[in-house]
């Protein structure tokens, strides 16, 4: 099924908006990504296209740990305290930020967010790109897909979060994004335990 997003939410939990940000907001948050410095996404001895770097925490796919990373940085604040209204979080709930580039060729295979998390808030910049998702229904897969625009902004949670896959194809030119987390019951019981 491929519907539109933008008016109704079609998978339950899923919410996004267009122009999130300006376009000149976004001239910025890019450059910002690209001045950091952002490593291959590591997955098991694997290095991936995609470029990343984690702020606030970091979850380790080699070890399957989270460890505190650095604090989320002061130009991301503004964007953090939006999608924390547009997610009707209390502010201060996304405690991670997680910063993507996707050059040519990277994309993000099938997955869920892990589940120390629980909403994510993604901001999607440069080349427009769909946002896949997938359910195992049987013997066969329930899809949907979102198109995302240039600046917009998405909302995971509910089944949209935990029931569903999402993955993002091989991009034919460049693309970053944003995604906010909060922590889960989970992450916060793991993190209060001291094993992480
Ligand atoms: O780039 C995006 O918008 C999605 C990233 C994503 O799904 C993830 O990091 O878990
Ligand atoms: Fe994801």
């Amino acid at each position: 099924m491929t519907l539109d997003l933008f008016d109704t939410p079609i998978l339950p939990g899923l919410h996004a908006v267009e122009d999130f940000v300006s376009e000149t907001e976004a001239a910025a948050l890019i450059e910002a990504i690209d001045a950091t410095e952002l490593e291959p996404f590591r997955f098991q001895g694997w290095l991936g296209k995609r470029l990343t770097h984690s702020f606030g925490w970091h979850y380790d796919f080699d070890t399957g740990g989270m460890g505190e990373a650095e604090p989320i940085p002061e130009w991301l604040d503004p964007l953090r305290c939006r999608a924390e209204a547009m997610a009707g979080l209390a502010e201060g709930s996304l405690v991670q930020a997680l910063v993507i580039r996707y050059d040519i060729g990277a994309g993000i295979g099938w997955h869920r967010d892990r589940p120390h998390f629980e909403h994510v808030v993604g901001v999607s910049l440069g080349a427009p790109a769909t946002l896949r998702f997938r359910r195992r229904i049987g013997d066969r897969f329930e899809r949907a897909t979102v198109p995302l625009t240039p600046r917009a902004a998405y909302h995971l949670s509910g089944a949209a979060r935990h029931d569903w896959e999402h993955s993002i194809t091989e991009m034919d030119a460049p693309r970053w994004s944003i995604t906010f987390r909060s922590l889960s019951d989970k992450g916060r019981a793991l993190i209060a335990a001291g094993n992480r």
